[in-house]
This record gives structure tokens, sequence and C-alpha cells, in this order.
């Protein structure tokens, strides 16, 4: 067979098998799949179009979402979270719509197409991220968790594949699947170890000490580590602690950052891995400026001990969102201070209602919120909400949720969608600019 026979074969392969994962039901009629953009663990992503407007969107289907508690629970917290939030650094839900399965209902989460994502921009170019553009993605991670954190809302699965971001070097945080509000709850944390043990390896290089060890967790500090990570990783161009295996992840983290404290083998669940971090003997903590050292450039002292801060062992010790804002390194890019709104307080509550929810409940609930959804997004009221007013399940507006706390961010924006620019960071030049959309457009280029 020739070769260009040989692609044709191939692109239509490709179209069947779009075909076969995303069919859209009754919404076929307002939306048509393109192409496949990326599969997690846990659902399929395409670029479609949406006929009436002909905007492109991104939609993700989780199939047989109501098939097992795990799955429901997943699906259920990431609508939670995502249908009353509006803010400009995390990913916009534009409509949802389910269509029957076998073993459960799909679910489709119809969001704003993104160009890309970090792990894109990191691994996708030859040249370094330079330290502006750094700045300016970690900016954006951080303010987003901010609005997040003010609500006790924790991400708890950061990492550069959903972090998306467009080449004009807006980002977004996106998959809200392991988003939680931070709160003890014994049986579920049970659960969810074995869940982290077993299925959830692929992040392993950005989960918490108080996660791979079997800590309590009850704090939203996990992705402050997270965030730490993922800034090494901007620096380095390589996974800051890339383990494979659970073994093997604390292993790393113990050879880089010494024998956790008294305190922290004290608090740590399980016996084998108290026995397997004690088996290590006295580890000291190697200095910063030798875990991150990448090859062909000096990483600053501001950059060093915002690291530092931030991959602490010990929670307790780490830098909050708001001690992280206000760190040297982030103001050198981002000193102007303005406020923003909070997130709303029912986002607080939708999430708070689904951790203690049975199969069956979790079933319906995802039902009524899907179906409530779908009745909220077609009215134009949706489109034009933002983060001070918010819905009730059935369409209402909810007066308890427009209150709102005023919290104060670096940013000259304070809602909406506004265009990021570099431009607007006073240190940096319009040469470094265009050499930064260069990384970041060939990093996309990759994908
Ligand atoms: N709105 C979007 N625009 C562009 N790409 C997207 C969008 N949402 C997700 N993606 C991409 O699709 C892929 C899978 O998405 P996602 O991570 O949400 O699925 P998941 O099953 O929840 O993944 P995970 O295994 O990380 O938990 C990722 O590579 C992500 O970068």
């Amino acid at each position: 067979m020739t070769k260009p026979g040989f692609n044709r074969l191939l692109d239509d392969l490709a179209r069947r098998q779009l075909l076969l994962d995303f069919q859209f039901g009754e919404a076929s009629e307002q939306y048509s799949a393109l192409r496949n953009i990326g599969a997690g663990a846990f659902g399929v992503v395409c670029e479609a179009e949406e006929t009436t407007e002909q905007t492109r969107v991104a939609i993700k289907k989780i199939g047989h979402a109501s098939a097992t508690p795990t799955l429901a629970r997943r699906t259920l917290r990431e609508i939670r979270v995502l249908r009353h939030i509006r803010h400009e650094n995390i990913i916009r839900l534009r409509d949802i719509f389910r269509t029957p399965g076998t073993l459960g209902i799909n679910v489709y989460l119809v969001m704003d197409l993104m160009e890309g994502s970090l792990h894109h921009v990191i691994h996708g170019s030859i040249d370094a991220i330079e330290d502006d553009l750094v700045a300016h993605f970690l900016y954006q991670v951080i303010r987003g968790l901010r609005y997040l954190h003010t609500a006790g809302i924790a991400h708890r699965d950061l990492k550069p594949s959903n972090l998306l971001v467009n080449s004009d070097c807006h980002l977004r945080i996106a998959d809200f699947g392991m988003a939680k509000l931070a709160m003890r709850n014994e049986v579920d944390e049970l659960e969810e170890h074995c869940f982290y043990m077993t299925q959830h390896v692929a992040t392993l290089p950005y989960r918490a000490p108080e996660l791979l060890f079997v800590m309590p967790e009850h704090s939203t500090a996990v992705d402050m580590w997270a965030v730490g990570c993922i800034f090494a990783e901007m620096i380095l161009s390589r996974e800051l602690f890339p383990g494979r295996s659970v073994s093997g992840q604390i292993k790393i983290v113990c050879n880089m950052l010494g024998t956790p404290s008294q305190k922290i083998l004290s608090s740590i669940r399980c016996d084998r891995t108290r026995r397997l971090i004690e088996g290590y003997g006295a580890l000291e903590q190697r200095p910063w400026s030798e875990i991150c050292a990448p090859p062909d450039r000096e990483v600053s002292e501001l950059a060093l001990d915002l690291l530092g801060s931030l991959c602490k062992l010990d929670a307790e010790e780490r830098l909050s969102v708001e001690q992280a804002i206000d760190h040297s390194f982030i103001k050198l890019y981002h000193p102007t201070k303005s406020s923003e709104r909070a997130c709303p307080f029912k986002v607080k509550m939708d999430m708070a209602a689904v951790e203690n929810l049975s199969h069956p409940e979790l079933t319906d609930a995802l039902m009524a919120d899907v179906r409530s959804a779908e009745r909220v997004s077609s009215s134009p009221e949706f489109e034009n909400r933002d983060c001070s007013s918010s819905m009730t399940s059935d369409g209402m507006k909810d007066s308890a949720t427009t209150t709102t706390a005023s919290v104060t961010t670096s940013s000259g924006n304070s809602s909406g969608d506004a265009n990021y620019s570099l431009n607007s960071t006073p240190s940096s030049k319009d040469d470094t600019l265009n050499i930064d959309r260069e990384v970041v457009s060939s990093g996309m280029a990759s994908r």
C-alpha cells in the first residue's frame, strides 16, 4: 500500500474510533466531535464544534459514570466544583449532558477548548522556560488555587497535564475529579488511600508526603507540595521527584529531603511505610541548589527559597497559597495588588455533601445534578453568571451565595476572562515575551 493510502486508512480508523467514543445522543444536533485530544484514567476528551454558535469546545466523556462509587463520586465532584465557578484560572464548564450506557450513564462535560497543557510546554520544546514565564504560569496556578483554597477546597491532583494553557500564556486549572473539601473523614480517607496505593500511580511525582506516607490528610497543603514540584519541573524540564512506584517515590523524596522528623514518623499510619523509611537510616536534607540544578543556567536564590518553602515534608511548615502569592519571587513579576471575589459558599456546601453518599445516593445525585445542569445551562443566565452569584439545583438564584468575601491578589484583573499578557508585568521585556511565546507555541506544536 502507498504511504498516502496508508495514512488515509489510519485517518479513517481514527475517525471511526472518534464516532464510537463520542456518541452524543440527543445532543448530537448541538455538538459534533472533530478529533480526539487525549485520554486520562477516567475520561476521554475530544475537540468538538458547537453547531449553532459554530464555536470550538472540548468535551470530556466519563463513560459509565454511575457504574462504581469511585467513578460516580469523581464525576459528581468535578461537576459540583465546576458548575458554579467562574475564575479566569479555572477551566470553564459550559454545558453538561448525558447518554444512557449499559453499565451506567455516560456523562459529557462541555468545556472551553484550550490549546494544550503545561506538560506540552515543558516537555515539547527544547528551549528552557524563561524565569518571567515560569513566574507567570506559577502565579496563575496559585491564583486559581487561592480561589479554591479560600473555600477550603483542595484540588488534590495537580500536575502539568491538568494545567491547560493557550499560546497567549493563559493558564487554567482542570480535572477536578479528586477535588475535596478539606475535612476529616476516616472511612473515606482509608478508601482513598487504597485507591492512591493502587490505581492512581500516574501522579506519584506530585504526591505530597502526607498522601505518600499514608498520614492524616486534612488540609489544602497537598496542593502546595504539587505546586512546588511543578515549579521545579518548569525550571528543570524534567520531573523533580520522578518515582515510578510508591516505594521508589518515598525513597527519592527521603534521599533529597532527608529523614522525616519524629513528628512525621509517628503520624504515619502504615507500619510498612514507617519501617521502609526507618530502614534508610539517618539521611541529610540536600541543599536546594543541588536538587534543582539545571545544567545550562543558574537558579536564583529567590526561586530556590520559594521551592524549598513549598516542598516541605511537614505540611504545617509548607507555604499556604496566601504566603506563596506574597513570596518575593512572585512579587518580582506580579507586584500589583488588587482584590478578587471569593469562591461561592454554595460550592463548599455541594462538595461537602458528596463525600458521605452511598453508591445508590451517588447515582441519584449524579442524575439530578446532570439534569439540573442541563436545565440551568440552557438558560441565558448561566452564561452571564459570574462567581458572585450561583444557582440552586432547581435553577433558582441562591441568595446565600451572593455574599462574597474580598480577598487580595496581585493581579490587575478582578473577574471575568481577561486576556493575559506578559507585557502587563513591569519587569518583563518585549524581547523576552517573544522568546517565551515561541517556547509555548513550539511546545504546543509537539502535541
Ligand atoms: N478543556 C480542555 N481543552 C483542551 N484539552 C483538554 C481539556 N480538558 C482536558 N484536556 C486534555 O485531555 C486529557 C485528559 O483529560 P483529563 O485529565 O481531564 O482526564 P482524566 O481522565 O480526568 O485524567 P487523569 O488521568 O489525569 O485523572 C489531558 O491530556 C488534558 O490535557
